[in-house]
């Protein structure tokens, strides 16, 4: 049982923001890896090639660095709000834990908190896994906490136009006699198949999102197309195609102008810096293909404001 020393007012309300979490350092890597998947052992050949792939991207991972200045840049945004706020960050696989924040909500004398996750899309394998984390942490330390969750975000109109601007911009950067032979390639994280068998909303959500990013870019059907990306290494089956055949099928086609936008992740990491600048890229120069990928979200004051007014409604429920 925590005792609360109560530093915030009784009608503070806790803005619990969670992301992935990532290395901030290679020696990091055993640790962070071994919790993803969930104690199994990684076997070396993995650990050397996801240790070579953050080295190759600056030896960690800029995720906290991005998760701190959106949730600065969202409290920002929140300001003007009648009713005073107090951000936390809980990462779901590295430190800051999510747990561990939890449980300084409650020392902080935190009685009511909106929770929302830094990815836009539900999944059983995401956001609930985030969500079943606070729960724990609540039962942990025998607290309680009325808490309202942010299952999802993926067809807000800000987070749509700032993903339509980013398939203009990258289209945009070829020259004007290119332009419409572009061809715009959306993708997001893989999961394993068996999560449509369970139902589970996820890859409807983000066809949902491509399809309202895609409209308002003014896309035809033919020039964009889906694929995922960054499947775990595990036997059974993921979802796809993954982004590397994909390029392939689309260069036999006769594509050779891509745009990637990746639509699941709002910050720069190792899938966007390594799985899309250095891998796809890769694949794209042995096709002779030319791959543009515009700016991740990160900061953009269209994302901001997203967060900033899905928590808001959220607040004001509670
Ligand atoms: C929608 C689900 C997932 C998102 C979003 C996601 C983002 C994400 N992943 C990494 C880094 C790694 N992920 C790894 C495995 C892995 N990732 C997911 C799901 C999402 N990840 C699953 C289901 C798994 C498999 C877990 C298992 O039990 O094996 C790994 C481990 C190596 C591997 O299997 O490839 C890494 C590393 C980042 C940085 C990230 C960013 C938000
Ligand atoms: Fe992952
Ligand atoms: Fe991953």
């Amino acid at each position: 049982m925590t005792t609360p020393t109560s530093t915030v007012s009784p009608d503070t309300v806790g803005i619990l923001f969670m992301a992935y979490g990532g290395p901030e350092t290679l020696a990091d890597m055993p640790g962070y890896l071994a919790d993803i998947r969930a104690g199994r052992v990684t076997p070396d050949t993995v650990l050397e090639e996801i240790t070579n792939n953050y080295r190759q991207i600056g030896g960690r991972s800029p995720l906290p660095e991005f998760t701190r200045a959106q949730v600065d840049a969202t409290m920002q945004a929140l300001a003007a709000t009648d009713r005073p706020l107090k951000a936390y960050i809980g990462m779901r696989h590295w430190t800051p834990w999510i747990e561990d924040t939890v449980r300084q909500m409650l020392d902080d004398g935190i009685r009511k908190a909106v929770a929302i996750v830094l990815a836009p899309h539900f999944s059983s394998m995401s956001v609930a896994k985030y969500q079943k984390k606070i729960k724990a942490g609540l039962e942990m330390h025998h607290g309680h906490i009325d808490f309202e969750f942010v299952n999802q975000y993926h067809t807000e109109p800000g987070y749509i136009t700032a993903l339509a601007q980013r398939v203009r911009e990258g289209i945009q950067s070829f020259p004007q006699s290119e332009q419409d032979e572009v061809h715009v390639v959306l993708s997001a994280h893989s999961l394993p198949v068996r999560i449509t068998r369970e139902g589970d909303p996820y890859a409807d959500q983000l066809l949902e999102s491509a399809r309202l990013v895609t409209q308002q870019a003014g896309l035809s059907e033919e020039q964009w197309s889906w694929s995922f990306q960054s499947a775990g290494r595990s036997p059974e089956p993921w979802l796809g195609p993954q982004l590397d055949e994909h390029l392939r099928a689309l260069a036999e086609k006769g594509v050779s102008r891509v745009v990637s936008v990746p639509v699941g992740f709002v910050s720069d990491h190792v899938e966007i810096l390594f799985d899309i600048d250095i891998a796809a890229q890769e694949v794209a120069h042995e096709l002779g293909m030319t791959l543009v990928r515009p700016p991740a979200l990160n900061t953009d004051p269209l994302f901001i404001g997203t967060l900033a007014s899905v928590i808001e409604r959220k607040v004001a429920s509670l």
